[in-house]
């Protein structure tokens, strides 16, 4: 790759992303982001380090695009181009598509003060509507979550119960009374790669107050352990409420890397949190030529 690439480094709840802003498609196209770019890019030590990389690219340049927003692709000008930190695609990321909208923002090219009601963002999840909120944060209607089906996570010789559900993407969400402080996430769980097949994040829950304050910690698949999951706090908000007897309801979801907060009302979820730019910069020609 000749030339220079600008870059942002950011994050949602410490769930940390490479941003690359690509307005038209023709920075980063995708042979030339591709599975190993984006590892070398999310290293921690050789590259710059991240849970995940986010493409920002208008729709009509992403191949994907028709398939995945059908009849709403005339209404999604921006792509949430996600990658997993070991190069794999995401149907969605709930703290990725705040920190998104936040580095549209902070890259000049959307108005924080037309964001209030909200932008629609394409998704490999399909459309997203994204909008920021009062205290400087953020707001995402991530659609209803889909429960289908039980399972169990194993780790460290123990099985945990959880409940199957796709916010987009596949997670197995865990209510414990293990107190998830003390498990070791270093290795990924045990599933049932029958009931997964595309694999899954697994969220271990305590809950604080039933149906109203829960605190997990999550293994994201192709990342590992990380500090935070948007879509896996609306998981387990959707099992806490379950398990309380509720169908709606707000729930506080504390993840090692801060609080989001989880509204679910009747065909819909609301996750809300902060985003934050760490870094502008660019790629050097020497990194990028190695
Ligand atoms: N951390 C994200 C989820 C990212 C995708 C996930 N690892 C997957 O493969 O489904 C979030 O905040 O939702």
């Amino acid at each position: 790759m000749s030339g220079t690439a600008r870059v942002l480094i950011g994050h949602g709840t410490e769930n940390d992303f490479v941003v690359l802003p690509d307005p038209d498609g023709t920075v980063w196209p995708e042979d030339r982001l591709d599975a190993a770019m984006v590892r070398r890019l999310c290293e921690r030590r050789s590259g710059l380090g991240g849970d995940g990389v986010l493409r920002v690219v208008r729709s009509v340049h992403v191949p994907d695009a028709p398939a995945v927003l059908g009849g709403s692709l005339g209404r999604c000008e921006w792509f949430m181009d996600h990658r997993n930190a070991d190069g794999s695609h995401a149907e969605m990321c709930g703290n990725g598509i705040r920190l998104f909208l936040h580095g549209l923002i902070t890259e000049g090219l959307l108005d924080r003060s037309a964001c209030a009601a909200g932008v629609l963002v394409g998704t490999r999840g399909g459309p997203r509507l994204v909008g920021v909120t009062p205290d400087g944060g953020y707001w995402v209607d991530m659609g209803p979550a889909r429960p289908f089906g039980h399972g169990a996570a194993a780790l460290g010789g123990a099985s945990f119960a959880g409940r199957a559900v796709s916010m987009g993407n596949p997670h197995l969400a865990c209510l414990t009374d293990v107190d998830v402080d003390t498990l070791d996430l270093t290795g990924a769980p045990g599933v049932d790669a029958g009931l997964f097949p595309e694999g899954v994040n697994v969220e271990f829950v305590n809950v604080v107050e039933p149906g109203a304050h829960i605190r997990l910690r999550v293994s994201e698949r192709g990342v590992g352990e990380t500090r935070s999951c948007g879509t896996g706090a609306c998981a387990a908000a959707w099992t806490a409420l379950e398990a309380a007897g509720a169908s709606t309801g707000r729930v506080v979801v504390d993840v090692p890397g801060g609080r989001l907060a989880v509204r679910i009302e009747p065909g819909t979820t609301v996750l809300s949190g902060p985003a934050v730019i760490v870094g502008v910069g660019e790629l050097s020609q020497e990194w990028l030529g190695s």
